[in-house]
């Protein structure tokens, strides 16, 4: 009986709060995953309000189980107004038949075949924002919010991207004007603040490390060819980069899931109840919530090693580095920063290409230093830096890197 289930006592749960509070007051996700290395990869938490207790899983058999099946485990009643409210009723918001129906007219702007016929545009925009950012160079002072200036340069240089996406296939007549509409503000939203998020953590994180920085820098710089999609899948180093950031700040650091309907979930580590009992699956009635802290089982240093949460790129390149894919997480490069099964990230082919090529172009001829400024994270939907209690900063000073 999941009641047995592991997890922090009840008595240092706020009467109104739960565990919540405390959960949302730290870093992102930092007190789920204290929790977890102590309890294992599924316990259980009291909710604000008197809810029922949550179950937060982070077990990747528990976890592909709840991903795979979108017809059981629906997003909760807390995440989809909010979704309608800023981005409208797309395909981020949708559920059931509805989400199947309209995730099958977009996903053909997504294929690989589509991603590669806006290569060139997005190309072209990452060359505007470096030429931006060179011109910056001298303007820049230390201090000033990099972050908030990223975002609106980087969507200011690639609306024609959400235009031409939805161009490339002719599908999207089964869609009323409506959904047309909501689709483009949630794939402004969805594809922006993440991908643009993830990019402020790259750069924080070269900025820290000279030694991956240069040698990043060298192998772009060593890079003759232009860089379209073929072409930048050969770097090697830079793809290490990409899953490394995409590990450690992962833009979504947490998902939430309702049961529909009563089910059995299969365990990959079996979990040992406060009753004693050991079980190797669970029982979930309708109605259960579930926290899926996807930043914490990105960086679980039972899974990952006692490193798992340092920047460390030649992970990805080092054989044996990282365990057997069946001792991970199910989902791209096995971790879970797009999540897994029907509902995984749509456009996450477009993420790659267009992180890639941005992050490839300014570290051409950009050097990023770090100031002495304390650069903390929360979990507001999306991955955020705070610093000095102001969301969305994180200040860098820029210099023009030297040739080779
Ligand atoms: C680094 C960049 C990105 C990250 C880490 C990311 C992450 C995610 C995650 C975790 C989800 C699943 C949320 C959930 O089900 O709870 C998701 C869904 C989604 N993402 Fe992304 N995303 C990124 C970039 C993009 C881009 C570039 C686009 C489109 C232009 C996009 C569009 C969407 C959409 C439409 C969904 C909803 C898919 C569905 O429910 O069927 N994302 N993303």
């Amino acid at each position: 009986d999941i009641r047995y289930a592991p997890g922090p006592s009840a008595k240092s749960a706020s009467w109104i709060w739960g565990h919540e509070l405390e959960a949302f007051r730290g870093q992102a996700l930092e007190v789920y995953s204290k929790w977890m290395y102590t309890y294992g990869p599924l316990f259980k938490i009291n909710a604000a309000f008197f809810h029922n207790d949550i179950i937060v899983v982070g077990d990747h058999a528990a976890v592909q189980h709840i991903f795979a099946d979108i017809f059981t485990y629906m997003k909760g009643p807390s995440l989809r107004p909010i979704t309608a409210n800023i981005v409208g009723k797309g395909v981020l918001w949708a559920e059931g038949e509805d989400h199947v129906f309209q995730r099958r007219l977009l996903s053909p702007a997504f294929t690989l075949e589509s991603v590669k016929k806006m290569a060139d545009v997005i190309s072209e925009c990452a060359e505007k924002v470096q030429c931006l950012f060179t011109w910056l160079e001298w303007k820049f002072d230390q201090g000033k919010t990099f972050a908030g200036f990223l975002g609106p340069v980087v969507i200011r240089a690639f609306p024609s991207i959400v235009s031409l996406s939805l161009k490339s296939q002719n599908n999207t007549a089964g869609l009323s004007t409506a959904q047309i509409i909501d689709n483009i503000s949630t794939f402004i939203m969805a594809g922006h603040e993440t991908t643009g998020g993830a990019l402020n953590f790259a750069l924080m994180e070269l900025a820290r490390s000279s030694r991956v920085q240069q040698k990043l820098r060298r192998e772009v710089q060593q890079f003759r060819d232009a860089l379209s999609y073929d072409a930048i899948q050969k770097l090697e180093y830079l793809d290490a980069v990409t899953k490394e950031v995409l590990r450690l700040h992962p833009s979504v650091p947490h998902t939430e899931r309702v049961a529909m309907r009563d089910d059995i979930i299969p365990l990959a580590t079996p979990i040992r109840m406060r009753n004693g009992t050991v079980l190797t699956s669970f029982k979930v009635q309708k109605g259960q919530v579930f926290h899926i802290p996807l930043m914490t089982m990105n960086t679980n240093p039972k899974v990952w090693g006692e490193d798992a949460g340092e920047f460390q790129p030649e992970r990805w390149l080092t054989p044996n580095a990282i365990r057997p894919s069946n001792e991970l997480p199910h989902g791209w490069s096995n971790m879970v920063t797009f999540t897994d099964g029907p509902r995984l990230c749509i456009g996450y082919r477009l993420a790659l290409f267009e992180f890639k090529v941005i992050l490839a172009t300014l570290s051409r001829s950009l050097e990023f230093h770090s100031t002495d400024a304390t650069v903390n994270r929360k979990d507001i939907l999306t991955l955020q830096p705070v610093v000095d209690g102001k969301c969305g900063v994180l200040p860098l000073r820029l210099t023009l890197a030297s040739h080779t």
